[in-house]
């Protein structure tokens, strides 16, 4: 733990004028409680996404056929997906987690394939759960399991992205069942639902969620309604932030994982910071629950992590200022401000 006002002491020490970098110092401050240190790290960074189906295409939900998850799971394995492309521009280490993906793909590298308990997309929740509690059990130790290799291989700061056809409906739900969101604001139209399916999918969100809230387990009420690479994400955050980790979230579906996380393993939150604000219309309300303020607001709706590696380099100036910027009596000057 590290006390705001010795932050604050430190950041008011430097050679420039009080509060001369305006929001870039909040966001020092919060980078260094999340690490619990003055002079916070962002690099080593990982980015790790996870990859899923979702049974609940098949009601038509999504503009866009499960197939294509696939399809992206085969271009960030080439490296020519957004992800890859910002993740090098930005110097952040990537891995490809499958946590439920359509399809047999001969050509995927030794380990990509996921728990054998986790199924090749969950059950289409339009019909009953999405998943049971040992599948919810498996991907979020999936989760887990990659923030503890992401911080033995020396990272301090981590990002969770995903890609998965159909998720905007699952991160509905939960926005709904975690954040109190009403339909009309959670239900948005993804990855480009045009009315109809639009339509569709906020008839199948709230007849979800009307059946998750009769569970009287927790747990049981969040995986009825759940993607797996959604709670993989809520397992890599909560495992992180136990080890000390930085996270930056990215935009709506990975913030349904941050909910979870911090409704199954409260105090997550604390280090997290938000990297972007989606157009997704109910991200604002997921991220007011989770009382967080995103760093951008750029009509971004991606996924993919991509709002977060955006925002990335935001940080590193933040984490600059605070390690690299030398002391006002150190100049021989005296304060005037
Ligand atoms: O996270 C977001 O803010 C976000 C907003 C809109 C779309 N997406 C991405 O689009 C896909 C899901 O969209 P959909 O319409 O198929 O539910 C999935 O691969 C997500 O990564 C992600
Ligand atoms: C092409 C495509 C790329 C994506 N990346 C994340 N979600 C996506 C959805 C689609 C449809």
């Amino acid at each position: 733990m590290i006390d705001d006002a010795d932050v604050w002491a430190h950041i008011d020490a430097l050679a420039k004028p009080k509060r001369s970098l305006g929001r870039l110092e909040d966001i020092a401050v919060r980078l260094a409680r999340t690490q619990g240190r003055i002079d916070p790290r962002t690099r080593p960074r990982r980015i790790v996404l996870f990859a899923g189906d979702h049974g609940c295409v098949a009601a038509g939900v999504s503009a866009w056929p499960s197939a294509v998850t696939g399809m992206m799971v085969g271009t960030i394995l080439a490296g020519r997906a957004t992800s890859n492309a910002l993740a090098a521009a930005h110097g952040c280490d990537l891995r490809l987690v499958d946590v439920g993906v359509m399809g047999a793909r001969p050509d995927d590298p030794p380990g990509f394939y996921r728990d054998a308990r986790i199924a090749e997309g969950t059950a289409n929740l339009a019909d009953g759960p999405a998943m049971d509690a040992a599948q919810f059990a498996a991907a979020w130790g999936l989760g887990a399991d990659e923030a503890d290799r992401a911080v033995d291989d020396g990272a301090a700061l981590l990002i969770a992205g995903e890609m998965g056809i159909g998720n905007t409906t699952p991160a509905a739900a939960i926005t709904m069942l975690l954040a109190g969101a009403g339909v009309a604001d959670a239900v948005g139209r993804g990855a480009g639902a045009d009315d109809a399916v639009l339509a569709v999918k906020t008839r199948v969100v709230e007849a979800a969620v009307a059946r998750a809230s009769a569970e009287a387990d927790p747990v049981a009420a969040i995986a009825s309604v759940a993607g797996y690479e959604i709670v993989a994400m809520a397992g890599f955050f909560a495992r992180g932030a136990e080890r000390g980790a930085t996270l930056l979230l990215d935009g709506y579906v990975a913030t349904a994982g941050a909910l979870i996380a911090e409704r199954l393993a409260p105090g997550t939150v604390d280090a997290m910071i938000a990297g972007h604000r989606s157009a997704e219309p109910g991200h604002g309300a997921a991220l007011a629950q989770l009382g967080l303020e995103a760093l951008l607001d750029w009509g971004m709706r991606l996924g993919e992590g991509s709002g977060a590696l955006v925002a990335l380099p935001l940080l590193d100036a933040a984490a600059a200022m605070m390690g690299d910027v030398a002391r006002l009596d150190a100049i021989g000057a005296e304060r005037a401000d």
